[in-house]
């Protein structure tokens, strides 16, 4: 069929549709005519400009409209589409405004025979607590989302025509079937619209009403500001609703009646269960679905930075707690017996996902608070089925590390990860968990999204890993937990020791002898106090900072310098740095320093190989390092940094490129020689290691550098630019929003 849009004609001329008219208006969609049985409304919406033509009858209207909006009162659908019908033309698309979708469908049905094809049902998630045509917006649609819920029956072209309609008031337009557009509404909006009336219904009751009223704050206003919206149709959703809406009415007085009794009984685990996976919930589950962040610092619009040479690096800093440890200490904690406290915690995106994936398994967490974290651990098998996919963002390493555990659970589940966690490589973990009898499916190319069976009785392994994965031991040990008998790991090279050291801490026996460690399942684990010293991959470019820039004298506090973890360190000093380790202590099996770096001038090397596992996370700032040095540096067996949040091996070789570094690049060999940086534009491919390691060597480029897509430095370290520009860097952040 083929369809021209010159008339628009709504039916209903009250805010919704009068609003849309405005909008369709002023953005030159087409002719918009009305029609409403108040012909004061219809004269008001000439008069204040809403709509182009007021028309007499219906009739009128009908026969020459190319889309006819009903925006009348759900309940009105009915006897509106049988006094239009005798005057439709075959090829006039009909849509509608209502909150209820099943019940358009049916009274479409019951006027026509079958909903025909150009009818095309949809609803604005948009609206006010005003009501008429003179409270009309065009604003009211802007970036509010607009769900068309088109049957397999429904004309492409039409729903298309539908959709663009939305869009020109600056919607944003969804697609839903109609049982689930009804189900997800009566849970977001019909609910919310019932508790709201009867609160204040309730409230108003009382015999000192006035008093209540008076002293009613901002909570109560807020919570009921919807309580003011049309009675008339609240009342015609819920009968058009009605099945759906009783559903979650039961679902949320079961709620109650639970938070109800946790307060009766003074039960504080529970109560702040409720809450505090609440306030997540609000702050945070609107990231999946929205692209915005779990950490307030991180910023939804586009970061790029740009660099100015010079700059003196200079003093004492901190950076924020090990990211590794962060993630193992939460997972450990939540499923300890009683509560774990965390000081010095990562808040970071990479960590909070892992918080976020223990709440929706059920485990109360307080916190991140200015690093501390409380988790009151459920126990070795107190974790409870997730409510859907357990998203962990760019993180792999809580995926892979939940894949141990959660192979070992009672439950199934989903891991899912963002667009950049979506493509790692995610069989070698799978495979050995298939091994101790897990069930574990990943997507076709063994990439997330992962599902996971419950109900498995896991065995013991006996694994030699093929590939030096701290991300994969440490899967392996978390499901050895759970497995019947003695597991034995042997690895091929040394990677992070995190998990093991943690493990101890939370009363775990494990034997290590050299590269072999041996595990027996507890019967269960300590609570503990954790505290976790700082990141050494986010102090290393601050170490790279002092080591290249002339005159610098700089320190970085209480840094984990755990040798499983350190590289770095010994790399840059075989290059000729000054680096000293001061104040030597340990915090909770994790040793700890102050990392004090001096200017001294560098030397290419080739770097042992036997360093390179240990200091997998920081290449990115040892090119760098490298580029500044004098001479060739040759780095070999580096592959898996093909593997991270992006080929980190291509992203360096083009950036260094850029800026006028020779580098040649054979498989997982690299060789760089060292020259003098060029500015230019870099690309991050959205890794925070790049971003980061390219800021830090524009300082002492010979003109600016900018460097693109810099948001997710908020995955390990969101405090970067403030720390580098205590430092005595000259970074600046560039924010533009992207709609
Ligand atoms: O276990 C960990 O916390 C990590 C292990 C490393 O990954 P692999 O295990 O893939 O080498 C590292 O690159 C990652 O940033 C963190
Ligand atoms: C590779 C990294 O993290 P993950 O593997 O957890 O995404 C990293 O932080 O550099």
């Amino acid at each position: 069929m083929s369809f021209s849009v010159n008339r628009v004609l709504v039916i209903g001329l009250g805010l919704i549709g009068g609003s849309l008219a405005k909008a369709l208006k002023n953005k030159r969609f087409g002719y918009i005519q009305a029609y409403d049985r108040d012909s004061e409304e219809l004269q008001q919406g000439v008069d204040l400009g809403v709509i182009d033509e007021a028309c007499s009858s219906l009739e009128d209207g009908v026969k020459t409209a190319d889309i006819i909006v009903l925006a009348v009162p759900v309940k009105a659908t009915e006897a509106v589409l049988k006094a239009i019908q005798p005057h439709l033309r075959e090829n006039t698309i009909i849509t509608d405004v209502g909150s209820t979708k099943g019940n358009v469908i049916s009274a479409a049905k019951s006027v026509f025979g079958q909903v025909p094809p150009t009818f095309i049902p949809g609803h604005p998630i948009a609206g006010s607590e005003k009501s008429g045509v003179a409270a009309a917006d065009e604003q009211l649609f802007y970036k509010h989302k607009v769900i068309i819920t088109p049957l397999e029956s429904s004309d492409p072209i039409a729903t298309q025509t539908v959709a663009r309609m939305w869009q020109f008031t600056g919607a944003e337009v969804l697609q839903m079937g109609v049982s689930r557009h009804d189900e997800v509404l009566a849970a977001t909006s019909h609910l919310p619209h019932i508790l709201a009336f009867s609160l204040v219904d309730t409230l108003a009751k009382e015999q000192d009403s006035t008093e209540i009223f008076r002293y009613a704050a901002g909570g109560f206003r807020d919570f009921t500001r919807i309580a003011a919206s049309d009675p008339t149709m609240w009342h015609d959703v819920c009968l058009a609703n009605k099945a759906e809406i009783l559903n979650q009415i039961d679902n949320f007085s079961q709620g109650l009646a639970q938070l109800r009794e946790a307060i009766e009984n003074e039960n504080t685990p529970a109560m702040l269960g409720v809450f505090t996976r609440a306030k997540a919930a609000r702050e945070h589950f609107s990231k999946m679905l929205s692209g915005t962040a779990y950490s307030q610092k991180h910023h939804t619009g586009r970061v790029t930075f740009h660099v100015r040479s010079g700059g003196i690096v200079n003093g004492h800093i901190r950076v924020p707690g090990d990211k590794s440890i962060s993630h193992r200490a939460v997972m450990l904690g939540a499923i300890a017996d009683g509560v774990t406290h965390i000081n010095g915690f990562l808040e970071s995106e990479d960590s909070l996902a892992t918080v976020q994936a223990f709440r929706d398994m059920g485990v109360v967490i307080e916190g991140p608070h200015v690093g501390r974290v409380k988790i009151y651990g459920v126990g070795l098998h107190g974790l409870c089925a997730p409510p859907g996919p357990l998203y962990v963002g760019n993180s792999a390493t809580s995926m892979r590390l939940l894949c141990g555990l959660l192979a070992a659970q009672s439950f199934d589940s989903c891991l899912v990860g963002d667009a950049s966690l979506s493509k790692r490589p995610m069989d070698r973990i799978a495979i050995p968990l298939r091994n101790m009898g897990a069930e574990i499916v990943t997507s076709e190319g063994g990439v997330p999204p992962i599902n996971i069976k419950g109900k498995r009785r896991l065995s013991a392994i006996n694994y030699e890993m093929p590939l030096a994965s701290a991300q994969v031991k440490s899967g392996l040990l978390l499901a050895a937990l759970y497995a019947k008998g003695e597991s034995v790991i042997v690895e091929p090279a040394v990677t992070r020791d995190h998990t093991e050291r943690m493990m101890a801490q939370f009363g775990i026996t494990l034997q290590q002898t050299g590269s072999r460690i041996q595990v027996q399942p507890p019967q269960r684990l300590l609570n503990r106090q954790i505290d976790i010293p700082a990141d050494i991959s986010s102090a290393a470019f601050f170490i790279l900072a002092g080591v290249i820039t002339p005159d610098s004298d700089i320190t970085i506090e209480r840094v984990g310098v755990n040798p499983s973890r350190a590289g770095i360190l010994e790399i840059l000093s075989l290059m000729g740095a000054d680096i000293s380790l001061e104040n030597p202590t340990e915090l909770c099996g994790e040793p700890v320093a102050d990392i004090r770096v001096r200017y001294a001038p560098l030397q290419g090397i080739t770097i042992p190989e036997h360093l390179v596992s240990i200091s997998m996370d920081e290449f990115p700032a040892i090119f760098i390092a490298a580029a500044s040095a004098s001479g060739k540096t040759k780095i070999h067996g580096i592959g898996e940094l093909r593997y991270k949040e992006s080929d980190r091996i291509e992203a360096m070789m083009e950036g260094l490129q850029r800026m006028g570094i020779e580098i040649s690049v054979d498989n997982d060999n690299v060789e760089i020689t060292g020259g003098r940086f060029s500015g230019g534009r870099i690309q991050s491919y959205e890794d925070h290691r790049i971003a980061m390691a390219f800021a830090i060597a524009g300082t002492q480029a010979s003109s600016e550098v900018v460097i693109e897509a810099c948001n997710q430095i908020a995955t390990s370290f969101p405090e970067f630019l403030e720390v580098a520009q205590k430092a005595g860097l000259r970074i600046h952040k560039e924010e533009t929003n992207v709609s």
